[in-house]
């Protein structure tokens, strides 16, 4: 056998060589190609060195150019089987080179077919997700870069309509199954039937429940003769699977089988048992005294990421941070990606959307901050380090309750972890720091809320409950730890915890409750008036403080306006008394003033606006006293001396006592004991203004779609219903901080109707094709004709409206 040499390009010599010697020469070529292919003896020889295997020459000329020498385990047992056109389950451990085992293959054996762009799509590559996806494409853009197949990149988030112009003309294509559905169920123009080979990467995840529908519904479009590829670190033998995926005798090719552990060697694992109340404080210590590292961060769900990256970041720990979930946009999900890769030191919060496949260079530390569902999980979030011969660590968090059932499940899939311990010394506590931030920050508390409630069900969810017991877990401590007043209510708790957790915020609920009878009563007020004044908007609106501090600041500056000496509501007179405050007068602008007496130039009313003292302007004499600045300072209040914090707000210092005074007000223990309760019901008092708050909002919205099924023209705003993505809203199943999910539910199910209604007057004949299309056999002449047709609509799904405002085709 004839080892092919790489690097000399035959291809390029060949240039200006006469056509049909050309031809000549390439035929011969290839037969000798194929017949070393053949002679493949997979039993008997092992290919050290891609250089002597039987490669064409684009493709051992594109290895040599992207520096591929020596081949890995994986590679050297399925790339020979592959080339003879065997199916495969190949199973080997993270970062040891599945991607390549699959790649050559693909670009060989339909070199070998003397596959051209009129032949139509060759290979199909399945990824789970769109990160996967791009980075194998990128891999084969580069050793595939001296073959003259076209490729394609098919993930959503990008123009479908364009996408659908180019499908047509694709040899090889990587994909997300959804969107690739999507093109099989409704690009005319895209045949499947040439397919040759399928690939799926991560095929333990594409098979598994998620994709479950998606992928049979792909296959079903594939011809049957075709070869299956399937790679993972933790792979798929489940004989269902295999029979959905219509394999022909499969070969098993495991690398890791034999050896004693499921993870790379050159991987250190260890587990510290922290409890969930303690998680962020043992993060925040583990970051501070890893400044100089590259760390990845496990968590349960996007809401946690986006609570602990915001809440860290204005803590500054001092490394760069960034974070990465499914809700975020393609784009800023790629730019996250490609950052983190090429900084050296950063610290990347993340979800288990980055847990698979991805090959970022270098990653010092995994941190599993929310335990993994199951050791699959766990094998492939800490084969994000000590990848392809790398060092690399990984710590996994545990609550004492996880901590038996995790260590069972990852000892059955030969992983060995080690138990290690917190250094007291370095361990730092930044439960008040967060109290504090969510204090001052309602949108931080709204996102800590969202977090706490997304992780209680996240555990609730978990199916193995010997490792997740959710009664077990100290929720009311926990929600303090993300700085939250109370434990958020969460309406499928059953039992004890469901008990205490109500039991928390009663004192909350119950002034919720009085409040909103005010509110009603105020409501009742302006319709029975059937006049709807600014101030009723307003109040109405008053919720609007969840999100915007300003907001708050305007109502409470109306809420003045309305109020006389005498601290009643000002109904009768309006705003303008003749009796007012000099502090109200000057905040009235320009010729307002002319109406209300005293006309006060601007530095005056600057002045004016620092005097907190109350003048009532009832003599000429005042009246005068409102234009001498002199007399006005008089009735300034001293100046304090102030600190800008971090934000540029104003602090005011505080003044050490000396320590005499300090021990007068009693022992240490005590005073902080005191601060602390003190503190902890300024927050539940903070907490109840916000809930209220918050049950204004949800009353509004209702009462706006209430309206809209009336068809009542409230001459406001349509209600603007969020469209149901995959996994549902988080809020949906709670009762904080949202609609309940049956409101929800019956709320989308109005819009969907109110759509349809449209629809139909806009075009009845269209619906009526549709409808027809979609009844079509497969006999029926005219059917491709329409598809073609409704293909030319507009995009009507929010995916579909995604993709037009984003990139094309890879
Ligand atoms: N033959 C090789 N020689 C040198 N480096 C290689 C070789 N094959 C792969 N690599 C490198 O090893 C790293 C891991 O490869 P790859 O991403 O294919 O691993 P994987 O087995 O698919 O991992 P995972 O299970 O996490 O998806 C990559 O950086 C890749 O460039």
């Amino acid at each position: 056998m004839a080892p092919v040499t790489a690097g000399k390009k035959k291809h390029t010599k060949s240039i200006h060589e006469p056509r049909p010697l050309k031809r000549k020469r390439e035929d011969e070529d290839l037969d000798s190609l194929n017949q070393r292919v053949q002679d493949i003896n997979v039993k008997e020889i092992e290919y050290e060195t891609f250089a002597s295997l039987p490669l064409s020459q684009p493709t051992a000329d594109g290895l040599h150019a992207s520096h591929f020498k020596t081949l890995t385990d994986i590679q050297k047992k399925a790339i020979p089987l592959t080339l003879k056109g065997t199916d495969i389950l190949g199973a080997a451990k993270t970062g040891s080179g599945k991607t390549l085992a699959f790649l050559i293959p693909v670009l060989e054996n339909l070199y070998r077919r003397r596959w051209t762009e009129l032949d139509g799509l060759g290979a199909l590559i399945l990824s789970p997700t769109r990160e996967l996806a791009i980075q194998i494409f990128e891999v084969l853009r580069k050793i595939g870069r001296y073959h003259t197949f076209s490729a394609g990149l098919v993930i959503g988030g990008k123009s479908l309509q364009e996408e659908r112009e180019r499908l047509g003309r694709m040899n090889i294509l990587v994909c997300t199954p959804g969107r690739m559905l999507q093109h099989m169920d409704q690009t005319a123009a895209f045949e499947t039937d040439t397919l040759q080979m399928l690939v799926l990467d991560e095929a333990d995840r594409i098979m598994d429940m998620g994709f479950q529908s998606t992928v049979d519904a792909i296959v079903e479009h594939l011809p049957k003769e075709r070869q299956t590829l399937l790679f993972s670190a933790t792979q798929t033998k489940k004989v269902s699977d295999l029979a959905r995926l219509s394999l022909r005798d499969p070969e098993y090719v495991s690398v890791h089988e034999a050896a004693s552990s499921a993870t790379p060697s050159t991987l250190q694992q260890n587990y510290i048992v922290t409890p969930l109340p303690d998680k962020l404080d043992t993060l925040w210590s583990f970051l501070r005294s890893n400044l100089k590292s590259k760390i990845l961060v496990f968590m349960s769900s996007g809401k946690q990421v986006r609570f602990v990256y915001e809440a860290f970041r204005h803590m500054q720990p001092g490394i760069p941070l960034l974070h990465l979930h499914g809700r975020q946009k393609q784009t800023a999900r790629l730019d996250i990606t490609t950052k983190f890769s090429v900084t050296k030191n950063s610290c990347l919060f993340a979800t288990d959307v980055v847990a698979r496949g991805l090959d970022f260079p270098a990653v010092d530390w995994v941190i599993q901050l929310d335990c993994p569902e199951d050791a699959e999980t766990y094998i492939h979030r800490v084969g994000r380090t000590a990848r392809y011969e790398r060092n690399g660590r990984a710590v996994l968090f545990l609550d004492p309750s996880e901590e038996e059932g995790m260590l069972k499940r990852l000892q059955e899939k030969k992983v060995t972890v080690e138990k290690i311990n917190v250094r007291q010394k370095k361990q730092q506590s930044i439960k008040n720091q967060l109290q504090n931030m969510c204090f001052k920050d309602p949108e931080l508390k709204y996102l800590g809320q969202k977090a706490f409630v997304s992780y209680v069900r996240s555990v609730h969810v978990q199916k193995d409950k010997d490792v997740f017991k959710l009664n077990e877990l100290p929720l009311e401590e926990f929600s303090a730890s993300l700085g939250l007043p109370g434990a958020p209510k969460i309406k499928f708790l059953k039992g004890d915890n469901a008990k205490s957790l109500k039991n928390a915020p009663r004192q909350a609920l119950q002034a919720l409750s009085s409040s909103e009878g005010e509110d009603s009563n105020r409501e009742a007020k302006a319709k029975k008036n059937n006049t709807k004044t600014k101030y009723d908007r307003m109040f109405e609106r008053r919720n609007q403080d969840v999100f915007a501090d300003h907001y708050a600041k305007l109502v409470e500056d109306e809420k003045d306006d309305r109020i006389d000496d005498t601290g009643d509501l000002d109904e009768e007179n309006g705003f303008l008394s003749v009796k007012r405050r000099l502090s109200d007068v000057s905040i009235i602008s320009g010729e307002d003033n002319n109406d209300l007496g005293p006309k006060i130039s601007d530095d005056k009313r600057d002045g004016q606006n620092l005097t907190k003292a109350t003048l009532a302007i009832d003599s000429k004499r005042k009246a005068k006293l409102v234009n001498s600045k002199k007399a006005l300072l008089k009735l300034k209040p001293k100046g304090k001396k102030l600190v800008f914090d971090e934000s540029g707000n104003p602090q005011e210092i505080y003044e050490l006592e000396s320590e005499s005074q300090f021990q007068a007000h009693g022992p240490a223990d005590s005073q902080k004991a005191k601060f602390l309760a003190a503190e902890q019901e300024r927050l539940q008092n903070a907490d109840v203004a916000d809930k209220q708050a918050a049950k204004a909002k949800r009353k509004e919205k209702r009462e706006k779609r209430n309206a809209a099924v009336r068809g009542e023209p409230d001459g406001e705003a349509r209600v603007v219903l969020i469209p149901t993505h995959e996994g549902g809203d988080e809020e949906d199943a709670f009762g904080e901080g949202g609609a309940s999910a049956d409101e929800l539910e019956s709320a989308r199910e109005i819009e969907r109707e109110h759509e349809r209604e449209r629809e139909r007057e806009r075009e009845p004949a269209k619906m009526k094709r549709r409808k027809k299309w979609f009844e079509d056999g497969p006999g029926d002449e005219t059917a491709s004709k329409r598809r073609a047709q409704d293909m030319m609509q507009e995009p009507e799904t929010a995916e579909e409206l995604e993709a037009m405002a984003a990139g094309l085709l890879g």
